[in-house]
Formats: structure tokens, sequence, C-alpha cells
């Protein structure tokens, strides 16, 4: 083309713009109803990034429930590719989830307390998506489903969850029928408490990463590892603001604070998974 050359069509494309009622966005993101729901209870500023903060975090806990519980099932159909994928794609989803830590993540003493007061007996101890997050990777409390009693259709939902199989009990029944020696007493035990390591599914792990490492199994058990990592991360990035930002005072739920997330921060989810490791 020549300079003096016009283009034939110089403008781009205009974009649709008559739309009746509300627009295809709106009807598939409903963007208006979740920037509506930012209710800071002080006239803080910097209380909208902490609000805001722990609704994203609702969401990718809503996310990664799907994605496990995709997982959970998938294995148990036998499904592995389905199961690897909803595996694989929850890891940068946690990733996503950690990076969002960032604008909370050093905060002083003085500006959380600026707005802490307003958050009364509200905690993080109240959510019911973490819960539920919590039970599919095996850590089950069943004393944390208490608070959500007033709610009587969320309770029945976290009351299921608890005494269903857990995404690492659906593992352990495959590795089963791969003709693993997994025992009855690991697979029929109250799956409404917290799993317990146990060396015989240690020896299970260690057996699987001792021989070849492009296999299935291999290729599981790292997915898994994956996730417990970023779990791990998340649990210490939290321990890490709520040290910087209220030293060891008690937590607005009642516990004691640092020292409840120091202890949930210190056990990795699908403990063998990493035990085994010092045997092959
Ligand atoms: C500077 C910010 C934060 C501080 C100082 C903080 C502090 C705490 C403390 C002290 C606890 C222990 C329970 C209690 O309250 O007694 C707790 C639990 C919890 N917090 Fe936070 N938190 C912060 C941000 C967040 C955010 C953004 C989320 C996202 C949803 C969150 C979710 C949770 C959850 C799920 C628990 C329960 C943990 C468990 O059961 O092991 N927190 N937090
Ligand atoms: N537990 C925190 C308060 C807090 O961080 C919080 C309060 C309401 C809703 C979510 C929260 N995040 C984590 O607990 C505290 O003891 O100050």
């Amino acid at each position: 083309m020549s300079n003096t050359e016009q283009p034939s069509n110089p403008e781009p494309e205009t974009p649709n713009l008559e739309f009746e009622g509300t627009t295809p966005y709106e009807d598939y993101v409903r963007a208006s109803v979740l920037t509506s729901l930012q209710h800071p209870l002080s006239d803080e500023p910097g209380e909208m990034v902490f609000l805001v903060t722990t609704q994203v975090m609702e969401l990718w806990f809503t996310v990664l429930v799907h994605e496990w519980s995709t997982a959970a099932r998938a294995v148990r159909q036998d499904d592995l590719p389905t199961a690897m994928a909803a595996l694989r794609r929850s890891v940068p989803e946690l990733e996503a989830l950690n990076a969002s830590w960032k604008p909370i993540a050093n905060l002083t003493p003085g500006q959380f307390n600026a707005y802490r007061s307003a958050l009364g007996e509200g905690s993080g101890f109240q959510s019911a998506m973490y819960r539920r997050l919590e039970f599919l990777l095996g850590d089950k409390n069943p004393s944390m489903i208490i608070p959500h009693r007033g709610v009587p259709a969320q309770y029945e939902e976290l009351e299921k969850a608890l005494y269903e199989p857990s995404l690492y009990d659906e593992v352990l029944q495959l590795l089963r029928r791969r003709g693993y020696d997994v025992p009855d007493e690991v697979l029929d035990r109250d799956l409404g408490k917290r799993y317990a390591p146990d060396e015989r599914i240690e020896r299970i792990w260690q057996e699987i990463y001792s021989g070849p490492q492009d296999t299935e199994l291999v290729r599981l058990g790292e997915a898994l590892t994956d996730v417990a990592e970023m779990v791990w991360r998340w649990r210490n990035d939290h321990l890490m603001a709520t040290r910087r930002a209220m030293g060891s005072k008690q937590g607005t739920g009642g516990s004691a604070g640092v020292a409840w997330l120091e202890r949930r921060a210190q056990n990795n989810v699908f403990p063998e998974l990493w035990t085994a490791r010092s045997h092959v």
C-alpha cells in the first residue's frame, strides 16, 4: 500500500452498544450483584481491601471445592485423565489465591486495629467454604460445623461433606483397586474424623515412588503433592500476615490466634506423600 492510499476500513469495528434490558455480560457475570456486596463495618478506608480480599478468597475456595470434587468423583470412576486435569487446574488457582494475600500481607497492628474492633466476633473460622475445602483434603473436624447450625441448608451440606470420603480417601480406594494392600482399617474408619497418617499407606507410596517415574500413579502423587504444598503455603502466608497484624493476641473467633494458626500450618495434607520420600 502506498502512503497516499487509504486503508479500506480505517475505523475498527464498533462494539455492539444496543441491548434490550441487561447486557449479556451482566447476565453471565452478575457483576452488579458482586459489586453490591462490599459493606465495610467501619469508616476506616483501609477496611475495604481487607473485606474484598476475604471475598476474593471465598470465590477461589469455591473454585477449588469445585475442582477437587470433580477430581474425587473422577478418581471414584477410575477416570484419571479427568481427575488429573482438575488437579492440575487447581495448582495455578491456588497460586492466584495465595497471591491475593499481597495487599494485606504486611498490615501493621495500628493499621489493622483501625477496623479490627468493628469485626466483632467475625472470623475466618466461620467460613463454610473453607471448611468444605479442608474436609475435601481429609482435614475433618466435626466441631467446625457447629457455627453453621443456624443456617440449616448450609449445615446439612457441611455435615454431608464431613462424612463423605475425601479426595485422599478416593485415592486410597483407587490404590486398592490397582492391587495395593490398603488396609480395611484405613478405608472403613470413621470418615468424620481427621485423617491420621498410617505407615502402611506410607509404604505403598514408597513402593510407587521407588518404581518407574513415568507412571499414572507417580503423576497422581505429584499432582496431590503440588496441591498439598500450595495449601501449606496458604496457611503459612495467613500465619505470617496474622503475626504481623496482631502478634499473639487472642483471635476474634475465640481461638488463641497465632498459636492456633501455627498448629494448623505445621502439618501437610496427604501426609504419607511427604513422609514416604524419606524411604525412597
Ligand atoms: C490480616 C488479616 C488476617 C488476620 C489478622 C487473620 C487472623 C486470623 C486468626 C487469628 C484466626 C484464628 C481464629 C480466630 O479468629 O480465633 C484466623 C482464622 C481463619 N482465617 Fe484469618 N486472618 C486474616 C485474614 C484472612 C483472610 C483474608 C481470610 C480469607 C478468607 C481468612 C480466613 C481464615 C480462615 C479460613 C480461618 C480458619 C482457619 C482454620 O480453621 O484453621 N483470614 N484468622
Ligand atoms: N480473626 C481476626 C479477624 C479476621 O481476620 C477476620 C474477621 C472477619 C472475617 C474474616 C477474618 N479473617 C480471618 O479470620 C482477628 O482475630 O482479628
